[in-house]
C-alpha cells in the first residue's frame, strides 16, 4: 500500500471464494492504477499487495492440489499519473509489471494501440519479456517495414498441478481507432483463418481459454464461441473479458461463460471451474469430478479483502517481493512529483454518480465554468463559439479535498489538442450535438452500444462463409440489444419499499429496494459496516461481489458535452455563425457531422479535416488547462 493510502474498513461483510480445479485471478482495464486508489480505502491496495495476494493464493492452490492462473485482459495504459506523467509514457508502469512478472497470460487492449509510440514500446518491452504468455490472435504490428503478429497467437500448455491441457488465445474487439503501425483483424475473420481453425481442431484440449479485451456483450465473442462449439460441443470455453469498465458475468452455455472484472485496480475477478476431467489419462484425476460448475466472485482491491481470502493477517500477509515493489512505486511517484498539491477541490464532482447536468457533475462544471475560462484563443475570443468534448475523455471523479498533479491524469489523461472550424453557420452548428448523439462512433468509455457494431448483413455473410456455423444461435438478440438473464433478476418481484429496512433499521429508499443484496441485508448482523460500492447483478444472480455494499446510483454521462461561449442558445437572435472548438480525437466526427447536416439542410458548403485549425498550442492539453485552473481558482487550504 502507498504511504498516502488507507486500508479499507475491516468490519465489512465479505463473501468467500469457492475453489475449483482450475482457478483464475483476473484483472482488466487497470489503466495504470497500479499504485492503488489513494483517496478510496476500498480500492487502496497496490501492485505490491496484489503480488503478496497472488503468492498466498498460489500456496493455497498448491496445498489443495489445484491450479491457479493469473491473467490480464489489457488496457494497462493511459489513465493514471504513474503511466501518463513519465517520458516516454508508461516507462515505470511497464517496468513494475515486468518486475512483478505475475501474469501467466496477458493480452492487449485498445489503449495499447491508440498511440503508435505506446504500441511500439509495448511490443519492444512487454512482448519479449512475457514471451509466449503474451497472447494476441488478431493484432499485427509493422515495426520493421513488415507486418507481423503483435505477440503469440495461441498457446497450448499443461497446468502445473492437474495437468489440464489449455489452449489459449488473445483477442481485441473490432477496434478501428489504432495508429497506422498496427492493424486489428475482426474476430469474425480470424475464426475462418487456417491457423485458427487448425488450432481449435485439436482434440486433446481440456479448456479453451479466450483472454480478450472484448466486452461480454459484444458480438465478437459469439463468433469465437460459435466456431469452437461447432467442433467441440462439450469442451469448456472460458472467456476472460474486458473493455466495458464494469463487473459482468455472462453465461453462454453450460460449459461456457465470460467474466469481466471491472476497471482501474478496483476489482480482482476470481473464477473457478470444477468438474474438469483431463483428456490426458496420465494426468492426476481432479477430486471433484462430475458435473462442471463455474463460480465467479468480484474481489474489492484492498488488503483487508486480500487477507480475508488468504486467511492471513497484517503480520503474515506481506511478501518481500510485494513490499519491495510497493517501495519502488513510491519512489517513481516521488520522481514524477505526483503527490504535489495543486489545489483543493471544494466539493465532489462526479462523472456518473450525479445527474448531468447538475451542480455535482464534473461534465456540468466543465461546460459552465472550466472550459469557457480556459479554452482561449486571443484572436477568436470575441467570436461566439461552441466547445465540444467527447464524454470518454473524462475518466474519473474529483473528490473534495486535495487535488494533486496525479489527479489531473486520473481525470483527463489524454493529450488531444483543441482544433476549431471557423464561422460555421448557426443552423448547422446548432444541430451538431444532436448529430453526435445519433452517431454510433465511440465517444464514451467502453460502451458496447456506441462501438460501431456489425450489422445483420455482416452476420449473414459470416454465417454463409462459415459452413459449421451453429444455426441454433439467436443472432437477433445481438442485433436488437442483448437481454441477458441479469435483466430477469432485475425484473423479479421485489418487496414493497415501505417494508424494507437496512441493518440500522432505517427505511430504505425505493431505489435501494431494488438492490439485489436486500435479502442478505435483512439477515446481516448489526456489527457489519456497509459502505457504498458495487452491488453487481449478473447472469449468476446477485451475490458476485465479495463485499456486501450499499449501492450507488449511476446516471448516464453525456456522450458529448457542449459548452456555449459568447452567446445564449435560447436567445431569439442567435449569432449568424459560431466557431466550433473540439478535440482532434473527434475531428473526423466533426467533419462528418458538418457535412451530413449541410447535406440535410441542402447547404452546398462541405468541410475537410485539413481546414480545421489549431485553437490553442499543442502543449495546451485539457490536462494542463485543468491543472492551471485548479491552481488558480481552488486555493490550497484543504478543509
Ligand atoms: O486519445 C483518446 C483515447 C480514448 N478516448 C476515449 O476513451 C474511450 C475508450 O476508452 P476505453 O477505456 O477503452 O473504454 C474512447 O471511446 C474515447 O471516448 C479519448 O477521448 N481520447
Amino acid at each position: 500500500i502507498q504511504p498516502q493510502a488507507r486500508d479499507s474498513d475491516p468490519n465489512q461483510q465479505i463473501r468467500h471464494l469457492e475453489w475449483g480445479d482450475l482457478n483464475f485471478l483476473h484483472t482488466t482495464d487497470n489503466h495504470g492504477w497500479h499504485a492503488g486508489h489513494l483517496q478510496e480505502p476500498q480500492y487502496s491496495a497496490d501492485l505490491g499487495d496484489y503480488m503478496s495476494f497472488i503468492s498466498h493464493m498460489q500456496r493455497i492452490a498448491d496445498q489443495k492440489g489445484v491450479d491457479l492462473l493469473v491473467v490480464d485482459s489489457g488496457d494497462r495504459s493511459e489513465g493514471n499519473g504513474l503511466y501518463d506523467a513519465s517520458d516516454p509514457m508508461g516507462k515505470y508502469t511497464r517496468r513494475v509489471l515486468r518486475k512483478a512478472n505475475h501474469f501467466d497470460l496477458l493480452t492487449s487492449g485498445n489503449h495499447e494501440l491508440y498511440n503508435g509510440t505506446t504500441s511500439l514500446n509495448e511490443w519492444r518491452e512487454m512482448v519479449p519479456h512475457f514471451g509466449d504468455r503474451y497472447l494476441s490472435s488478431n493484432i499485427e504490428i509493422n515495426a520493421t517495414g513488415e507486418w507481423e503478429p503483435f505477440a503469440n497467437r495461441n498457446l497450448k500448455f499443461k497446468t502445473k498441478n492437474l495437468g489440464l491441457t489449455i489452449s489459449a488465445f488473445g483477442f481485441l474487439f473490432d477496434f478501428t481507432g489504432n495508429d497506422v503501425n498496427t492493424r486489428v483483424t475482426p474476430a469474425s475473420q480470424i475464426v475462418q483463418q487456417e491457423w485458427f481453425r487448425k488450432a481449435i481442431a485439436d482434440t486433446e484440449v481440456d479448456v479453451f481459454l479466450i483472454l480478450c479485451h472484448i466486452d461480454v456483450d459484444f458480438l465478437e465473442l459469439k463468433f469465437i464461441h460459435g466456431a469452437i462449439r461447432a467442433l467441440h460441443p462439450e469442451v469448456p470455453i472460458q472467456f476472460m473479458a474486458g473493455h466495458a469498465h464494469q463487473r459482468k458475468f455472462r453465461v453462454f452455455d453450460e460449459k461456457c461463460s465470460a467474466l469481466e472484472s471491472g476497471r482501474y485496480c478496483e476489482t480482482v475477478g476470481f473464477l473457478s471451474l470444477s468438474g474438469l476431467v483431463p483428456k490426458d489419462k496420465s494426468a492426476p484425476r481432479p477430486r471433484d469430478g462430475g458435473k462442471m460448475k463455474t463460480f465467479r466472485r468480484y474481489i474489492d482491491y484492498n488488503r483487508v479483502n486480500f487477507q480475508h481470502h488468504t486467511n492471513t493477517t497484517q503480520e503474515t500477509f506481506d511478501t518481500e517481493e510485494g513490499l519491495a515493489l510497493s517501495r519502488e512505486m513510491t519512489g517513481y511517484r516521488e520522481k514524477l512529483d505526483l503527490n504535489r498539491l495543486v489545489g483543493c477541490a471544494p466539493q465532489d464532482y462526479t462523472l456518473d454518480k450525479s445527474p448531468y447536468p447538475s451542480k455535482n457533475n464534473w461534465y456540468s462544471y466543465l461546460a459552465t465554468t472550466l472550459l469557457p475560462k480556459m479554452v482561449l484563443n486571443p484572436a477568436r475570443n470575441t467570436t461566439p463559439h461552441m466547445i465540444f468534448i467527447n464524454g470518454g475523455s473524462q475518466r474519473f471523479d474529483v473528490f473534495k479535498g486535495p487535488f494533486t498533479y496525479d489527479t489531473s491524469f486520473l481525470i483527463s489523461p489524454f493529450t488531444s489538442r483543441f482544433l476549431f472550424a471557423r464561422d460555421i453557420p448557426y443552423p448547422i452548428a446548432s444541430r451538431l450535438l444532436d448529430y453526435f448523439l445519433r452517431d454510433p462512433s465511440p465517444y464514451a468509455i467502453g460502451k458496447g452500444a456506441e462501438e460501431p457494431r456489425k450489422n445483420s448483413k455482416d452476420i449473414m455473410t459470416a454465417m454463409g462463409e462459415t459452413p459449421s456455423w451453429d444455426p441454433n444461435y439467436d443472432y437477433a438478440d445481438v442485433l436488437l440489444g442483448h437481454v441477458s438473464s441479469a435483466a430477469k433478476w432485475r425484473s423479479r418481484p421485489q418487496q414493497q419499499p415501505s417494508t424494507l429496512h437496512n441493518h440500522n433499521q432505517q427505511i430504505l429508499s425505493p431505489f435501494q429496494s431494488l438492490t439485489p443484496d436486500y435479502e442478505e441485508t435483512a439477515t446481516t448482523p448489526n456489527h457489519y459496516h456497509r459502505t457504498l460500492g458495487y452491488t453487481t447483478i449478473d447472469d449468476h444472480g446477485t451475490t458476485g461481489d465479495d463485499t456486501v455494499h450499499l449501492p450507488f446510483i449511476k446516471y448516464p454521462p453525456p456522450k458529448v458535452l457542449q459548452s456555449d461561449v459568447g452567446f445564449t442558445p435560447t436567445s431569439l437572435l442567435p449569432p449568424a455563425a459560431v466557431d466550433i472548438v473540439f478535440f482532434d480525437f473527434i475531428a473526423k466526427n466533426v467533419e462528418a457531422g458538418l457535412n451530413t447536416i449541410a447535406e440535410e439542410l441542402e447547404v452546398e458548403r462541405r468541410w475537410e479535416r485539413k481546414e480545421f485549425e489549431r485553437y490553442m498550442g499543442q502543449e495546451r492539453t485539457l490536462t494542463r488547462l485543468i491543472l492551471e485552473f485548479v491552481g488558480t481558482e481552488w486555493g490550497k487550504e484543504c478543509v
